[in-house]
Parts: structure tokens; C-alpha cells; sequence
């Protein structure tokens, strides 16, 4: 009964955190397509980055991070040194992080028992034994990010199955959640005590159920001033509450513009080039209304003229 209550541990996963790396010091080792989509995952993650491989062997998109971008904090021209490279960096700091993306196993396997006896985590990529981590599939969208995993078991079903969960994402959640995140930043502005933090919490989780996440990429920082007003009271006022209902649409149904007037009455057919359907629909039934009444006029004066025979 009680093992119902909670969550089943199921073991042999992997453990995936959002490591902050801003200001981190990150090694990476390598010059190939690998190690420029490592690039890109540390500096979108604001790491400081050091990068080892030789100019002859770096590929187009790596050359245009180091020498157009500038994205690379510090680059060495040659081949990786040895021991040295880990304990003496440039600028004294030892690294955070090391990655190699080489092609040769055997250095990649050394530079692995160096960072380990550093006790710095490392990454091998393709050697999974020779990881602390690995990397998955991304999503990112703004402050949004997706990680997809097997664990080692399907690197290519990780990225299929990242495709799915990408197209199910609604258009505009990267903006609803930094929207959301303003406001929680005012909410904190308002109610800054640490005692207040269940209220504040219960107050958010409100708000991110009573607007829609259409709603909520839509507000505006005015609106974040009238929703705040609730917080006193403890309320969350809705949308509509906020905007107010939306007169704008009403006329445009009940009043038509003369423009489209004219077009609907006037116009001709974009695909037969002929006079508006409005129109000729128009022309067509007063005709057949005065087609219709003239035949009944003469079928009564015939039937009254056959009555009349004496
Ligand atoms: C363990 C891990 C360690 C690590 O590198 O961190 C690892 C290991 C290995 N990858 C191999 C092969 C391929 N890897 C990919 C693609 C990706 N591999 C990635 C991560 C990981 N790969 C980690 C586990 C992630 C997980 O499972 O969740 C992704 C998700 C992220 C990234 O690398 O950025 C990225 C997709 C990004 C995207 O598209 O979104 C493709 C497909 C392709 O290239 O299109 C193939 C060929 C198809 C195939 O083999 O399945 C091999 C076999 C080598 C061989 O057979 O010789 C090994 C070694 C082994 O399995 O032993
Ligand atoms: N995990 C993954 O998603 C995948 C991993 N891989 C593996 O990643 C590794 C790298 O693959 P690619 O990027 O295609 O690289 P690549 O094979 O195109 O190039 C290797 C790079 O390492 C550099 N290099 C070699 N020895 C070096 C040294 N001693 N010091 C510094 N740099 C050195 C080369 O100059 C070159 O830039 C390979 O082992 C490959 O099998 C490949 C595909 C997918």
C-alpha cells in the first residue's frame, strides 16, 4: 500500500542536471565537426573556453568560431601537451571541465585517466566508459531547454525523439516563459521576505494555471502591474479581467468596412476574372424572382381566362 504512495526507484539512469558553467573554465580537445557542437553547447552556457588542436586541423565551422566569432577565450595552435596542459594552465585556474573530440583513442584515453585523477569530469566523446557525463540531444528555445537521453543506448533515436517533442512545442513558449520570469522578478520586488516564499510560490503556480500560455506571452508589463495588484488580496485576476473585453472585433463583424462593400458587391472573381459572386448571386435571384412571379402572374391570368369560359 505505502510503496504505492511513492515514487518507484528504477535504477540505471542518469542523473540530468542543468550544470551552470557560466564563468567555468572548460577544456576541449579536438578541431572536428564533434567538438564544434561541443563548442556550442559550453558558450551557449556562457562557459570560458579553451580549445587545443591544430590550425591544419580544424574544420570550417570551428575556424569560423575561432577566427569570425570569437567565441574561443583561448586557442592553442598545436597538438594536446600532456599532464601540463591539465596543471599549468595559462591563467592559473584549474579547469572545471574537460572534452575531448579526437581521433585517436589511445590520447583520448590518457588525457581521460588525467582529467579523473584530477578529479576534474571529463568527456570522451564516443567512448562511453571513458565519460562522467554525457551529452544528449538539445531543444532550445530562449530560456526553454530539452534534453533527450538514452543513456548510450540510442544516440539516434535520443535525436529522432527530440524531433517529436520539438514539433509538439507550442509556438510561443520561449516567450511565455520569459514573460513569466518577469514577473516572478516583480513578484520578488513586491515580496521580497524569505517567510513569504509558500505564498509566493502558491501565487505563481495560480497565475501559470489561470492564464493560458498564449495569455501568458502576451502580457505585457502593465498587465504585470494590475496582476500584482492582486497579490495583496491573494487573487489572481484572469485575462479578461486584466484587458478587459475586446470591443474591436464587434464593429468589424456588425460594421464592414466600405471598402469591403465594395469589393463583395462589385468585385470580380479572383478565379474566373468574372463579376463578384455577391453580386451575381444578387442579379441572379432578383432575376429569377421576377422570372418566378411573372410565370405565376400569367399561369393565374391563363387559368383565370380557361375559368372564364363559359
Ligand atoms: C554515450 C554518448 C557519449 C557522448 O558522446 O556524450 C555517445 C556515444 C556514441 N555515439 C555514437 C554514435 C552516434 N552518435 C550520434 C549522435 C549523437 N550522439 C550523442 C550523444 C552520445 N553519443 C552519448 C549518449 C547519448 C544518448 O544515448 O542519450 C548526441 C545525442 C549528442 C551529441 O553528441 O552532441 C548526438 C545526437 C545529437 C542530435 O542529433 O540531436 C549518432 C547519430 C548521428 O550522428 O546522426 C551516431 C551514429 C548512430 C549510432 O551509432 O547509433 C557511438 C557509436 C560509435 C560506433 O559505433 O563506433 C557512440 C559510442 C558507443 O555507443 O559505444
Ligand atoms: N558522440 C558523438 O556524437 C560522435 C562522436 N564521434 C567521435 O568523435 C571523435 C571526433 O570526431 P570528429 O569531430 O568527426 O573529428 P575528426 O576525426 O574530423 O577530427 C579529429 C580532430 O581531432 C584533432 N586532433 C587529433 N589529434 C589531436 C591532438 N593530439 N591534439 C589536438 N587535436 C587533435 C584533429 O586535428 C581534428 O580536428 C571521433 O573519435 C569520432 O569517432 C563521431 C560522431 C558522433
Amino acid at each position: 500500500m505505502a510503496a504505492k504512495e511513492y515514487h518507484e526507484i528504477v535504477p540505471g539512469a542518469g542523473l540530468i542536471l542543468s550544470w551552470q558553467l557560466k564563468g567555468k573554465k572548460v577544456l576541449l580537445v579536438g578541431g572536428g565537426p564533434v567538438a564544434a557542437g561541443r563548442l556550442v553547447n559550453v558558450k551557449d552556457a556562457d562557459a570560458h573556453l579553451t580549445v587545443i588542436c591544430p590550425s591544419s586541423g580544424l574544420c570550417g565551422e570551428m575556424k569560423h568560431r575561432i577566427y569570425t566569432e570569437n567565441v574561443v577565450d583561448v586557442y592553442h595552435d598545436r597538438l594536446f601537451g600532456g599532464a601540463s596542459e591539465l596543471d599549468a594552465p595559462e591563467d592559473g585556474r584549474r579547469f572545471d571541465m574537460v572534452l575531448t573530440a579526437i581521433d585517436d583513442a589511445e590520447l583520448s584515453r590518457s588525457i581521460c585517466h588525467m582529467a579523473r585523477a584530477r578529479k576534474i569530469p571529463v568527456n570522451v566523446a564516443d567512448v562511453p566508459p571513458e565519460c562522467d557525463f554525457y551529452f544528449g540531444s538539445l531543444i532550445r528555445r530562449g530560456p526553454l531547454q530539452v534534453m533527450v537521453s538514452t543513456g548510450g543506448k540510442g544516440p539516434k533515436i535520443a535525436s529522432q525523439t527530440r524531433r517529436v517533442i520539438e514539433r509538439a512545442l507550442p509556438e510561443n513558449i520561449d516567450n511565455a516563459i520569459e514573460r513569466v520570469g518577469k514577473l516572478r522578478a516583480k513578484l520578488r520586488e513586491v515580496a521580497p521576505e524569505q517567510k513569504q516564499g509558500p505564498k509566493r510560490m502558491r501565487w505563481m503556480i495560480d497565475v501559470c494555471e489561470k492564464w493560458s500560455l498564449d495569455q501568458l506571452s502576451d502580457m505585457t508589463d502593465d498587465d504585470m502591474e494590475e496582476i500584482l495588484k492582486g497579490w495583496k488580496k491573494g487573487t489572481v485576476p484572469t485575462y479578461r479581467q486584466v484587458r478587459g473585453i475586446k470591443w474591436k472585433i464587434i464593429p468589424f463583424i456588425a460594421l464592414p468596412t466600405a471598402k469591403q462593400i465594395n469589393k463583395s458587391l462589385f468585385g470580380t472573381c479572383p478565379v474566373v476574372g468574372a463579376i463578384s459572386p455577391w453580386l451575381s448571386g444578387v442579379l441572379g435571384a432578383t432575376a429569377g424572382a421576377a422570372v418566378a412571379s411573372a410565370f405565376f402572374v400569367l399561369r393565374s391570368q391563363t387559368r383565370h381566362s380557361l375559368m372564364s369560359v363559359p
